[in-house]
């Protein structure tokens, strides 16, 4: 089977420690739905800077002691919402089980986020490739959560230029890394308009995180 064009049900490797787990978050779609929409109702997805002053192309939220926050002043986490100063509402009992699941599954046992990501992509948004690398400890994995429409996730190497493998991430996949692959370089390609029964024209991405 070509594993980048067919869509496994199986786990993947995609690079020492780091896996695909196509559809593992689909049993609990439904609740988890049903939670994301209410918070980003009352916690709205915003566009942050980035340091060198341009708005980033995707909109973001968090949840959890830690949200994921970007300024002129640099990346980093943040207890409260900038848009409102409140502290961010607690990671939901369904996203903390799935998270928790999705890592031991990928061989991190006993991992439990303390941060939650929201991104929300509209069509045309992307993210260059980056490290995760505000967080204090690596030995802790990152687990992402793909839900609503499809995009094609690229995960390299060490060096932003080591090759990239393409990974076409559906509603309900998850991407668990760590260990040797922790700090690998990773982005999303330009998102293509195909509007997904739950979420319409937007892919949104849960990272979940030990930020502290
Ligand atoms: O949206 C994705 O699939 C990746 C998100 C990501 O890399 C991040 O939040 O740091
Ligand atoms: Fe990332």
């Amino acid at each position: 089977m070509d594993l980048f064009s067919d869509h496994p049900t199986t786990p993947v490797m995609i690079a020492t420690g780091a896996y695909w787990l196509p559809g593992f978050a689909l049993p609990v779609m439904p609740t988890l739905w049903q939670v994301l929409a209410q918070h980003l109702a009352a916690y709205p997805a915003q566009r942050m800077m980035t340091p060198m002053g341009h708005l980033m192309s995707v909109a973001t939220s968090s949840m959890g002691d830690w949200g994921w926050v970007g300024s002129t002043q640099g990346y980093g986490y943040s207890a409260q919402d900038p848009a409102t100063q409140q502290a961010w509402p607690a990671i939901p009992a369904v996203m903390q089980a799935l998270s928790t699941a999705a890592a031991l599954q990928a061989g991190y046992a006993n991992f439990v986020a303390d941060s939650c990501l929201i991104n929300v992509y509209a069509p045309g948004s992307k993210m260059g490739l980056h490290q995760d690398r505000d967080e204090q400890d690596f030995t802790q994995p990152i687990v992402s959560v793909s839900i609503g429409m499809p995009a094609t996730f690229l995960f390299g190497g060490v060096k932003r230029s080591d090759p990239t493998v393409k990974i076409p991430l559906q509603h309900g996949d998850i991407v668990v890394w760590g260990g040797a692959s922790r700090r690998y370089y990773h982005g999303v390609s330009v998102v293509k308009p195909h509007a997904h029964s739950l979420t319409g024209l937007r892919r949104i991405n849960l990272t979940f995180r030990k930020a502290k």
